[in-house]
């Protein structure tokens, strides 16, 4: 049994919290709210996500990160990508443990993975950090419903260890060493989604959003292999599976978002109706910047961002793709 700290009880954070408890080890969340503290430590539940399923008695939280983090071996990031930095600062990481981030966004402003946030902020180096992505709808791992994931580090024997902890008869999880690919396709994913919802909130159908989804890949896969990420990883679970996963969920809080978008509705809007985040609203940004630094096209990112921005209106981005010069298929 190891003990494993997540830092954050959102979604995410509440959803792993199971899988990791399921797979043996003995679990302490940290939450911003009493509230939450209290009920997870008294009813064993999430008040605030999942409140319908039951939390193993063995998971325990505490507002306080010191607490949470005692004699960690590994110390979960569960919280959005923009306010990794800041939570960061103020934590003080034990020992040697393992740090893994589970965000899925490109910090605005630096055009920084969470990986390299890690390292940045808390000094940690790169074969003690590790990443879990693939398709992973949170709502669907707290009913247990079966899926693959990937855990990612630079060290294989980092990744094997993270394997350890959290496989299971429900969460199938692969290692992976590319951390530089399995991030990037984490984070494009939200994006792509945002225009995929748009697309179904236009009323368009399965050629439209199939034609995003494909050549949203394109793009992602063009950017990882410029930042040096291996080029197949695009073709596995945090590529393509996650972009297949949340462009056809209505779990996604990306595609939901960019629904929201195609059927009129303004960012402010959407943004004052969830406290959720949907991460690609902002990475937008942040990936254009990579790209264009790269010197890689990613027309549907940007594409995403004129209506973010308010530049263009839905309708105005699907005129405006479809627009586009004639061109071969290649990536
Ligand atoms: N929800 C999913 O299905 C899912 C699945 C895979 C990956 N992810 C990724 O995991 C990360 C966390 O997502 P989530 O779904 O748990 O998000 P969430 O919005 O549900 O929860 C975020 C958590 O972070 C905490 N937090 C700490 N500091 C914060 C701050 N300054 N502002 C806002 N929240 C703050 C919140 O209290 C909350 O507990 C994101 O990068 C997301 O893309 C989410
Ligand atoms: O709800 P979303 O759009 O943040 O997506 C959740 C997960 O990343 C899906 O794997």
């Amino acid at each position: 049994m190891s003990r494993v700290a997540v830092m954050g009880s959102g979604s995410w954070g509440t959803a792993f919290s199971m899988v990791l408890s399921d797979a043996g080890q003995e679990v302490s969340m940290w939450a911003r709210r009493d509230s939450v503290v209290a009920g997870i430590n008294s009813e064993h539940r999430n008040p605030d996500y999942f409140a319908d399923i039951d939390l193993a008695p063995t998971v325990i939280a505490s507002t306080d990160p010191r607490a949470a983090m005692e004699g960690a071996e590994f110390v979960v990031m569960a919280v959005p990508s923009q306010t990794l930095r800041a939570n960061l600062e103020t934590w003080t990481i034990p020992g040697d443990a393992v740090v893994v981030s589970l965000a899925k966004g490109i910090e605005l402003g630096t055009g920084l993975r969470a990986s390299q946030i890690i390292e940045q902020v808390a000094g940690i180096e790169p074969d003690r950090v590790a990443v879990v992505t693939g398709p992973n709808l949170a709502r669907e791992i707290a009913e247990r419903q079966p899926s693959g994931s990937v855990v990612a580090s630079t060290s294989l024997e980092t990744a094997e260890r993270l394997q350890a902890v959290c496989h299971t008869r429900r969460f199938r999880a692969y290692t992976n060493t590319d951390v530089i690919g399995c991030e990037l396709g984490g984070a494009t994913k939200n994006v792509i989604a945002l225009a995929v919802g748009m697309a179904v909130g236009l009323g368009l159908g399965a050629n439209a959003t199939a034609t995003v989804i494909t050549r949203g890949l394109a793009e992602s896969s063009r950017l990882g292999l410029a930042l040096g990420a291996d080029p197949y990883t695009f073709s596995g679970l945090a590529g393509l599976g996650d972009l297949v996963a949340t462009c056809n969920s209505p779990l996604s809080r990306n595609r939901t978002f960019g629904e929201q978008l195609g059927r009129g509705h303004s960012v402010a809007e959407i943004a004052a109706s969830t406290r959720q985040v949907a991460e690609g609203v902002k990475s937008c940004a942040s990936i254009l910047a990579l790209a264009q630094r790269a010197g890689v096209e990613m027309p549907i990112v940007e594409a995403v961002k004129t209506v973010i921005d308010g530049t263009q209106t839905p309708p105005q981005m699907i005129t405006s793709l479809m627009s586009r010069s004639a061109k071969a298929e290649r990536y």
